[in-house]
């Protein structure tokens, strides 16, 4: 059974398609999240699919959700998190709309991430990140809301937003806090610390530390199976006990939370950094 070759299925919603093993080749489809569900074990492979570099925008966001509501209308043991790109597992929130938007853009923005990371952190499944690449701001956050992180050697991972000149979400500095020793949690959240993966598996960054995708697909699998013989419903009101804070903190706070993202964005400081910030990773060449 090839795994790695694209198939036409139905289309699940206009951004997501899943691939499976029905035997109709059709040539690469454009959609921003690729999803290949293995039958022998029931887990999903998402793969994010915005190139050259999975910046995460409204659409984005929006497939993320849509694919994890489908891996949860199909009752899925647990989701591959990673990307289609050789070298970047997510260059985090896109520049360009932090660059060019508006307050109703960026609420959109922050709403659209808000329901992408609810779908991910509250999953009835568990989530492993493997992560083929940088993962840069929100591209890091989303790889830490997953159960287990294995990264391949070699790229940067981290939370920079304060380099951009984001004042940090307070979500984000609720889950770094609980994931990172409290004085590395606050070294990284107030200087933007961009970690390589062996730096970062000493501080609780990343689980594990991989040679290439293969491997770290493999870690992830290795992962997801130890819940194979544990009842979901116990691992799940356990989990739910675990994340309550931040999930009812968005939960009940939804706009307050999008308030202060777009006052954090939109404040002259902010933006005079991101406009030096954009023009700097333009003219890097
Ligand atoms: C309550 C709910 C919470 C959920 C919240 C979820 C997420 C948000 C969380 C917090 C706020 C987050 C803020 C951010 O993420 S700010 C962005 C931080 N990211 C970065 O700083 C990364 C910047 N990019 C790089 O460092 C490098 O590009 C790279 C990723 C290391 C790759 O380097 P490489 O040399 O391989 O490529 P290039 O630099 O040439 O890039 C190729 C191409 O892509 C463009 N690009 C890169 N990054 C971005 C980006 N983030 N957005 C948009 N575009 C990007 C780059 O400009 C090049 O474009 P070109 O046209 O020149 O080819």
């Amino acid at each position: 059974m090839s795994r790695n070759i694209l198939f036409l299925s139905k289309t699940i919603n206009s951004n997501v398609r899943r691939l499976c093993t029905t035997p109709t080749p059709v040539q690469k489809a454009e959609k921003l999240v690729l999803i290949d569900v293995n039958d022998k074990t029931g887990y999903g492979t998402l793969s994010m699919n915005r190139l050259p570099v999975n910046s995460l925008n409204v659409e984005l966001f929006n497939a993320l959700s849509d694919a994890y509501d489908e891996m949860e209308k199909n009752k899925s043991r647990g989701v591959i998190l990673t990307s289609t790109s050789p070298k970047i597992f997510s260059a985090g929130l896109d520049i360009n709309d932090l660059y060019s938007g508006d307050s109703k853009s960026w609420s959109e923005l922050w709403d659209a991430s808000q329901e992408a990371f609810l779908k991910i952190y509250d999953a009835s499944f568990p989530s492993a990140a493997a992560i083929n690449g940088h993962a840069i701001g929100g591209g890091c956050f989303f790889s830490m809301i997953c159960d287990y992180r294995a990264m391949v050697k070699g790229y940067q991972i981290g939370l920079n937003e304060i380099q951009v000149g984001i004042a940090l979400p307070k979500v984000l500095v609720m889950i770094m806090g609980k994931l990172l020793p409290r004085r590395h949690a606050e070294i990284s959240l107030t200087q933007g610390t961009l970690y390589s993966p062996e730096q970062a598996s000493k501080i609780n960054l990343v689980d594990d530390v991989v040679v290439d995708k293969a491997e770290a697909i493999i870690k992830c699998e290795a992962f997801l199976n130890k819940f194979r013989k544990i009842p979901m419903d116990a691992v799940n009101t356990t989990k739910r006990t675990i994340r309550r804070e931040e999930i009812d903190y968005i939960r009940n706070n939804k706009q307050k939370d999008i308030d202060d993202f777009v006052k954090a964005v939109e404040s002259v400081e902010a933006q005079n950094t991101i406009k030096m910030y954009y023009q700097a990773l333009k003219n890097k060449k």
